[in-house]
């Protein structure tokens, strides 16, 4: 996981847009999925990083505005939602509905494709004007209130998806890369104010369950991953120094079979919405964003844990292409490596020891493997 961290009114968004926006973009058009996520305490500029104001463009109509330009001519496409997390209930902030009632959609998941929201509306985009039109109506959607250092602070998470299609040409067949890009604005960190009304302490203490979990969440991924380097380490020091036996001694006492912490993931709507970003199949980024006031110290030194833990995470991001495609480009790369395996056998043809068995069976599994693609390949 990368981090960078925003010390408030001191960087403009191009700078950060150039540091983390640029990366966001490149691996999603190389297929991976891509989180972003701000995270700090009320009034840090959370939201005036991810989103903007009218005078300055945040990161997610940045990042919007390029990926757009590159889908012109493509045959590429977008679509994208965007939803938001208030006292741990999941509301659709571009319904086009009766707002008035309130309604919550459920979250479920999908055995292959994890976490979603049952019901979430998912807009075509394929315009700029578009996407700025439906962040515009999210972010008015959104429920906001008082605090006593922030006029409007965001009280819900927000979290706006792109699924980015690109249609590429792989192995000479027609394929499809998905990216789903997760651009994320976290509720203040703070806790509740016992000045403020009572809804805004039950709020609080859901706005923070959220959190919490995150807490819990990110620094057992990062007790995982320590534990899984330390291991790698421990290992390739077993195996240099048994080389006479390569492996009988490490694999019994292999750290890999030492038990890894449990994720509860699913103890907030948060954590398992962005499971996949948090631990899995994604390149996430954490914006930590903290406010230079002395009285703000507690809070800042909070962020940079939050931000230290979540440092220490390893994903294990990969190109989401398309399964045929996929099976097509392995069963490929098998012939040509039994073909050369064969070729080498036919040109040495030295001992009758190499026998007639192997050399069939290469070339049975070469034929095997070769009617499996003709067959994919229609
Ligand atoms: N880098 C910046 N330059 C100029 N103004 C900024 C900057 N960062 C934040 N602000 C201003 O500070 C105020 C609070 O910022 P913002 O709404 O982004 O905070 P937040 O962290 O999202 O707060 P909350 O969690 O309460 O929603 C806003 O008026 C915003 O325009």
């Amino acid at each position: 996981m990368w981090f960078g961290y925003y010390w408030h009114l001191q960087f403009e968004s191009p700078i950060v847009y150039q540091d983390l926006g640029t990366s966001v973009l490149s691996g999603a058009i190389k297929g991976y999925n891509v989180c972003l996520f701000a995270y700090g305490q009320t009034g840090s500029g959370k939201t005036y990083t991810m989103m903007g104001t009218p005078a300055s463009i945040g990161l997610t109509p940045r990042i919007c505005k390029v990926l757009i330009f590159q889908m012109y001519g493509n045959g590429n496409f977008s679509f994208g939602s965007f939803l938001e997390i208030y006292t741990e209930r999941v509301r659709d902030l571009l319904k086009r509905s009766d707002r008035k009632k309130p309604y919550t959609l459920r979250v479920r998941e999908h055995p292959d494709k994890g976490p979603y929201v049952e019901g979430l509306s998912q807009h075509v985009v394929s315009d700029y004007n578009q996407v700025v039109e439906l962040l515009e109506e999210g972010i008015a959607n959104r429920i906001t209130a008082a605090t006593h250092v922030h006029d409007a602070s965001s009280r819900s998470h927000a979290i706006f998806t792109i699924h980015y299609t690109q249609a590429i040409m792989e192995n000479n067949l027609p394929s499809e890369i998905v990216s789903k890009i997760n651009l994320v604005d976290l509720a203040g960190s703070e806790r509740a104010d016992p000045n403020y009304c009572k809804n805004r302490i039950i709020e609080g203490s859901n706005i923070n369950k959220s959190l919490v979990t995150l807490g819990i969440v990110i620094s057992t991924l990062a007790q995982n991953s320590q534990m899984f380097s330390s291991c790698q380490s421990i290992n390739s020091i077993l195996s240099e120094g048994d080389t006479s036996n390569t492996g009988s001694h490490s694999s019994g006492n292999s750290g890999n079979s030492r038990r890894q912490y449990y994720i509860p993931y699913r103890d907030s709507v948060l954590t398992w919405l962005l499971k996949d970003s948090l631990g899995g199949n994604s390149k996430t980024i954490m914006i930590a964003t903290i406010s230079p006031a002395s009285t703000s110290y507690g809070e800042s030194i909070s962020t940079l844990r939050y931000a230290a833990h979540a440092k220490n995470i390893v994903n294990k991001p990969r190109v989401n292409e398309d399964a045929n495609v996929k099976l097509i480009r392995e069963l490929r790369e098998e012939i040509d490596r039994l073909k050369a395996m064969l070729m080498s056998f036919e040109l040495r043809n030295f001992s009758p020891s190499f026998s007639d068995d192997k050399d069939g069976n290469l070339a049975e599994m070469l034929f095997q493997n070769e009617l499996k693609v003709s067959l994919l390949d229609f």
